[in-house]
């Protein structure tokens, strides 16, 4: 009698860890052998959730890039793939992130990416679309404003677009917010929260300050700085790097954030909610970033950007026709180049 207890009680202990055990996903990183797709990896390589990562990138180096993250005593296999392996390392990817293409050069705009970058990525999300037609897209490679048109054209086209499934990653712009006010206040970091709506190219970038958490106020000539230094954060690191490139780091760490919240959710977790640029009815643009709740599925809800004031109001109305254009260039592009 008391042995059949034991045992009914053991078993019941296995099956409640059992539930608490996270769900592992098997991620790829394309582009994974530069300036971001390395730190990523590694990011990756580290987060519990991943129990497989392949790195995917032109550069020969990748399967190299790969055994050096392999060594890394993490719960995680590593596998490189470069040249016509793209197909191998998607094949059952749940989570797939794309920071391949060009970075910007001092001088540049995001926009001067697009000749190069659109078919990047328009070829890498074709193999997506027939290697792992489910998986969520995570598109940082520029113009994000008009590559995540260009990607979800390309799904279309395959028949297996799922709006709810692909995002363009403008978590950098929330970490550059929410540092740069912590700073400005001496607040844990950790503890700020702030909508940055819109796209990721200078202007089309609006932080709402009057929505941080805690609640912040700032003299009208700071709070312009402020919003400034913001949108052109890009271009602060550019002009540091001094022809070195663009942000890698600081935007590797953001992917990593990202993805480690698309993971938590799709793995059951409820109550996330996250900026990031998706196919949206919020505004007169088909694609705008705004806050978004995460599920099971990719996109649960998008949600509108609020009560904003004035001057928040003004950035909106002012940058939606830039937005709104290079949302159409991508979409026109690649109905063009099928
Ligand atoms: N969404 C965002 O917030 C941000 C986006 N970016 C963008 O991310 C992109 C990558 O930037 P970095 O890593 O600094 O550039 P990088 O030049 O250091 O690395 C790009 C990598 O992509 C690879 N690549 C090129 N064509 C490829 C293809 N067809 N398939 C697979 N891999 C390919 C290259 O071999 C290279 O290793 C740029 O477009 C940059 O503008 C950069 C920072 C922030
Ligand atoms: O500025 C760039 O070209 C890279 C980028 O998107 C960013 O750092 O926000």
């Amino acid at each position: 009698m008391l042995s059949s207890l034991r045992a009914t009680a053991s078993r019941s202990l296995t099956r409640s860890l059992a539930s608490q055990q996270q769900r592992g996903f098997k991620c790829s990183v394309l582009g994974a052998a530069g300036g971001i797709g390395q730190p990523l990896s590694l990011l990756l390589k580290l987060n519990p959730r991943v129990t497989e990562l392949t790195c995917y990138d032109v550069a020969p180096v990748t399967p190299g890039v790969a055994a050096d993250l392999s060594h890394c005593s993490s719960n995680s296999k590593c596998t490189g793939y470069s040249g016509e392996d793209l197909k191998k390392a998607l094949d059952g990817c749940q989570v797939v992130v794309i920071p391949a293409g060009v970075p910007r050069k001092p001088g540049m705009t995001r926009d001067d990416l697009f000749n190069t970058n659109a078919s990047i990525v328009k070829n890498l999300v074709a193999a997506c679309a027939e290697a792992c037609p489910k998986a969520c897209l995570l598109i940082i490679s520029n113009p994000v404003n008009s590559t995540v048109p260009i990607a979800s054209e390309v799904l279309k086209s395959k028949g297996v677009y799922d709006p709810k499934k692909l995002f363009g990653v403008t978590t950098l712009d929330v970490v550059r917010a929410r540092t740069f006010i912590a700073q400005a206040k001496g607040l844990d970091v950790n503890k700020v929260t702030i909508p940055v709506i819109g796209g990721h190219a200078g202007t089309t970038i609006v932080p709402l300050i009057s929505r941080a958490e805690p609640k912040v106020s700032f003299p009208d000539a700071e709070r312009d700085a402020l919003t400034n230094r913001i949108m052109f954060g890009g271009d602060e690191v550019l002009k540091a790097k001094a022809g070195g490139g663009s942000a890698t780091l600081s935007m590797a760490f953001a992917g990593a954030e990202f993805a480690d919240k698309v993971m938590a959710a799709l793995d059951g977790k409820t109550g996330i909610t996250e900026c990031t640029f998706v196919e949206s009815t919020v505004t007169s643009s088909k694609f705008f970033s705004s806050p978004v709740t995460l599920g099971k599925n990719g996109v649960e809800q998008i949600h509108g950007y609020g009560e904003v004031n004035a001057y928040e109001q003004k950035l909106i109305n002012d940058m939606l026709p830039d937005l709104t254009a290079q949302v159409e260039k991508g979409i026109k592009w690649a109905q063009e180049n099928k």
